[in-house]
């Protein structure tokens, strides 16, 4: 009640910032000061969200080039998230911001003191207290340590965060540490590293939390738990595609404060269940066909660092493959959002917030995040199954956008981070000059989904089957006849799979012979047009060679330290309306 009481109260004091006298004003969420020069017009308010306060420390505080504290007694020093103004395609670069205060006493300043730590308290109730660190030395360029080092641990050291921290020694290194030793008293698990990282920790984090709740994860029917534990990425990989997505810049101080300042983001986590009763976790990417042999090709030239899939992107396109399959997939609710309406996910996003709702409300009585959704097994009471099947230069399916530096709006633009659903996007076979045209597509702000030989459908789950071998000969052979058009001439069945018994004959477990899983050099593919028969799964940047799979979308299994993607151009030309809802920013008066 006391609290309560404190941080309703306003506290306003003329206090000096330097040589020039201000008006300071905290309120419950924010803490305010403008000049009090009565003679200049231009004076200017800075107005800093008190979730966005990192530390507030007596005495004059200097962090540069080593850390030293002057107290007078009168002073006070406040470290918050301050924006830079460069330009960026997508989010906002945050910096440390400083700024050091002067009352005219004492008293005053520890009731400025007292008073911004009681509110800080208050409103931040996920900042971090005791993280465990994992460090990939090896992602990316191999900057790991230092990025984490130089730009990081100075900024968890500096808001007062106990960090434990692991350089992996190999691959699952910090999977098994999560799934194996006891995590009691940590708040969060920060990855330095790419995708493939983060999907490491992504698989120890869930895998632990079913553990703990006694849960079977390979069962597609289960309802998995929502993970206890926030993960915080600091980018150090090759693509980056979770932290670009979901922060909206490749920054390692940016996404360092968001996790210092303790944000919430929650994030839609695909399960992949495959071969004899196994699973897997996406985010980003499940696809098969091109990302699949992209990323088999670039695993033999990791020496090039992330050029490797610049190279094997043309070597895998140059080869020119397709792959026939059946795919089927559960329909989302049309009516909430669609793949095509043009919309982002930014931060504060209206569908995903009303997904929160729809999303658990009967959790408290069923626990289930798909009360009438139990699984690939059941009755199609839980909406409407559909099955295509042909041949496809590529099968994707991606819970979030996917947005990377290479695809500023991503793999699906309007695909929302914590809505429930996945965006399927099938690209049937085409000739080489408009996959290109689709590929080239993820560069601009060009629809790449308005094309003939493309379609996206938003899906709570999927399932892809191999083609029998007499359809795959049949696909061969109008192959070679030359009827793969650029309108696919594909053979397109859209049933309802209601009646299609086989989707419960589950996957076969059927895996690829080496011969099928080598990436046939690209002259050979161009000549001889020989194609191998499977291609393999891209799970997150991770091979999974089984090409028969169900994938099914969990709605906001896991939280991460992250917003979502701030709208750069409205928070550039800011208003005090906009001040009011949660960014700092200088406003005119
Ligand atoms: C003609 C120009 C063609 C440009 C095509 C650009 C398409 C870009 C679409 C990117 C989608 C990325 C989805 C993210 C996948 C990551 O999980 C994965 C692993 O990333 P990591 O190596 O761990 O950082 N990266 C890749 C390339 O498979
Ligand atoms: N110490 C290590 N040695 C070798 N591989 C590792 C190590 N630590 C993590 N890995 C693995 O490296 C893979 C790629 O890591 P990532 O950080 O995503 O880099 P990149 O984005 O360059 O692919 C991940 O699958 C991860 O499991
Ligand atoms: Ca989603």
């Amino acid at each position: 009640m006391k609290t309560q009481m404190e941080t309703d109260l306003k506290l306003e004091s003329s206090l000096w910032v330097g040589n020039k006298r201000h008006l300071a004003v905290l309120t419950g969420w924010h803490l305010r000061w403008t000049e009090a020069d009565k003679k200049n017009p231009d004076k200017k308010t800075v107005s800093v969200p008190v979730a966005e306060v990192v530390r507030v420390e007596e005495g004059r505080v200097k962090i540069l080039p080593h850390k030293s504290v002057e107290d007078t007694g009168r002073d006070f020093t406040v470290f918050y998230v301050k924006r830079s103004n460069s330009r960026t395609t997508s989010g906002l670069l945050w910096r440390l911001g400083q700024t050091q205060f002067t009352c005219p006493s004492r008293v005053l300043r520890d009731q400025w003191t007292k008073h911004l730590w009681t509110v800080l308290k208050t409103h931040s109730p996920l900042r971090p207290h005791r993280l465990l660190v994992f460090i990939n030395p090896f992602g990316g360029k191999n900057k790991g340590r230092q990025i984490y080092h130089s730009l990081v641990a100075p900024l968890f050291e500096l808001a007062g965060i106990n960090s434990h921290v692991i350089v992996t020694e190999r691959a699952n290194h910090a999977r098994d540490h999560l799934l194996k030793k006891d995590l009691t008293g940590f708040d969060g698990v920060v990855c330095v590293g790419g995708d493939g990282m983060f999907n490491e920790i992504l698989h120890g984090v869930i895998g632990k939390t079913q553990q703990e709740a006694g849960l079977c994860e390979n069962d597609p029917a289960v309802t998995l738990q929502q993970c206890p534990l926030h993960i915080g990425i600091i980018p150090a990989g090759s693509t980056d595609c979770v932290c670009y997505a979901t922060v909206g810049v490749i920054d390692p101080v940016t996404s360092a404060l968001h996790i210092v300042i303790g944000d919430s983001q929650p994030l839609d986590v695909c399960s992949v269940h495959y071969g004899p009763g196994q699973v897997r976790y996406s985010v980003s990417l499940v696809g098969y066909g091109f990302y699949g042999d992209v990323l088999a090709e670039s695993e033999k030239h990791r020496w090039m660092g992330p050029f490797r899939y610049d190279y094997s992107g043309a070597v895998v396109f140059l080869s020119n493959r397709s792959y026939s399959g059946t795919v089927q997939y559960l329909l989302a609710d049309p009516l909430l959002s669609s793949p095509r309406d043009k919309t982002r996910c930014l931060s504060g996003c209206g569908v995903c917030s009303r997904s929160t709702e729809r999303l658990f409300r009967n959790s408290s009585d069923s626990g289930s995040l798909y009360s009438s959704y139990s699984g690939p097994f059941s009755n199609d009471s839980e909406g409407e199954w559909m099955s295509v099947d042909g041949r496809f230069k590529c099968v994707s399916l991606t819970c979030m956008s996917s947005s990377c530096a290479k695809s500023p709006l991503g793999l699906s633009p309007s695909a929302h981070l914590a809505d429930g659903t996945g965006d399927l996007i099938l690209v049937w076979d085409t000739n080489p000059l408009g996959f290109l045209k689709y590929l080239h597509r993820h560069t601009t702000t060009q629809d790449q989904f308005d094309l003939p030989f493309v379609e996206v459908h938003r899906v709570k789950a999927v399932r892809f089957a191999l083609a029998s071998r007499g359809e795959e000969a049949e696909d061969n052979e109008s192959l070679s006849n030359g009827m793969d058009g650029e309108d696919g001439g594909h053979i397109e069945n859209g049933s309802r799979a209601g009646s299609l018994q086989h989707l419960a004959a589950g996957a076969k477990g059927q895996t690829m012979t080496s011969e099928d899983k080598t990436v046939t050099p690209f002259m050979c593919g161009l000549c001889c047009r020989k194609t191998p028969a499977v291609s393999v799964w891209n799970c997150d940047g991770e091979i999974l060679p089984f090409p028969e799979i169900f994938c099914k979308i969990h709605g906001q299994l896991v939280h991460l330290y992250a917003r979502g993607i701030e709208d750069g151009a409205s928070l550039r030309d800011c208003t005090e309306e906009r001040v009011e809802s949660n960014t700092t920013c200088i406003l005119q008066r």
